[in-house]
């Protein structure tokens, strides 16, 4: 499936959560990165057919989606970031609720759910009233109802919310079996979440679209500015910096990640890129200015800071 975002644009009455933004999705995991209030749930509920833009268009397989909304609809999932369940019905009932409200037939939805509760680890607990549940149990029932009806375009807007170590790896053997033959764009503000399942990233701030591409590729982008700087050895820092995360060496001493177009210290080794240095470069890369005004800035340890 291809989804081809043109020239969205979202505002509500004075607020902008979306500026012109053109995108092109095929087959494959998308992981769209960005801060509180970029506007990654704006951009799921108008792909969800949720919300309407105030201007631009989505295209599937060459036609707008509000054309075909049922079609569109039968080959989507969604789950949103907060979703209605109704406490009293069963695991297996309220997505035998949903199913229906898909248009599933009752044997291939209860087929389906029960594959699902199994891959979910709910086999247990599907005949148990929802309001039971923990959160996690009560994240993972969504995400089997955003996977009920097979779909071809998968939205998942902070999916891994409430999900232990354990679930978040269930999760992503489940979205990479679901990415062989469909499209999952997954929204998230924790790096980690994507790190080891997206082939492509979209980082998103303020409503615009800052850097978009295969994960190599926006890794390459940053090539020669990551650099790790003993914490200890020194308190200030030469030329304007963005602060990434703290780790413990093997020798025990603790070092900061550093991103700066130079050598930001006479201390500093150059390092490989993460996921998480592309996410802050280009979270942060306006404040790499030139100017020297903020120089010798003291490590504060808190990441995405800048010097
Ligand atoms: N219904 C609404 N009415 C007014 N403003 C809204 C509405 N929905 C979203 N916004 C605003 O649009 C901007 C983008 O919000 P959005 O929820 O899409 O961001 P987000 O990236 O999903 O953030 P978060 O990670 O916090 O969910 C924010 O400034 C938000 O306050």
């Amino acid at each position: 499936m291809n989804i081809k975002i043109d020239q969205l644009e979202k505002s509500y009455k004075k607020k902008k959560a979306l500026y012109p933004l053109s995108l092109s999705l095929n087959t494959g995991i998308y992981g769209l990165l960005g801060p509180n209030g970029a506007g990654k749930s704006t951009l799921m509920n108008i792909l969800a057919t949720v919300e309407k833009p105030t201007h631009g268009k989505v295209m599937v397989d060459n036609q707008e989606i509000w054309q075909i909304e049922k079609i569109y609809k039968s080959k989507l999932g969604y789950l949103p970031q907060t979703f209605g369940m109704m406490p009293e019905l069963t695991g297996r009932e309220f997505l035998m609720y949903i199913a229906s409200l898909k248009g599933i037939s009752s044997k291939e939805a209860a087929n389906n759910i029960q594959s699902l509760l199994q891959q979910v680890n709910l086999t247990e607990v599907a005949d148990n009233a929802l309001h039971s549940y923990s959160g996690g149990m009560k994240q993972r029932i969504g995400i089997c109802q955003a996977l009920l009806n097979r779909p071809s375009f998968l939205l998942l807007d902070e999916p891994t919310v409430g999900l232990d170590p354990d679930e978040r790896i269930h999760f992503k053997h489940l979205i990479l079996k679901q990415a062989e033959h469909s499209t999952v764009l997954l929204s998230t503000h924790i790096v980690s979440d994507v790190e080891a399942l997206a082939t492509h990233i979209i980082v998103m701030k303020h409503g615009r679209v800052l850097a978009t591409g295969k994960v190599n590729e926006l890794k390459q982008a940053v090539k020669g500015m990551i650099w790790k700087v003993p914490n200890k050895s020194h308190s200030s820092l030469s030329y304007p910096h963005i602060i990434g995360s703290n780790h413990m060496n093997n020798d025990g001493f603790e070092e900061t990640k550093v991103i700066s177009f130079v050598s930001p210290s006479p201390q500093a080794i150059p390092v490989e890129a993460t996921l998480e240095d592309v996410y802050l470069y280009n979270i942060h890369k306006d404040k790499l200015s030139t100017d020297n005004s903020n120089i010798n800035n003291n490590l504060n340890g808190q990441d995405g800071w800048i010097g």
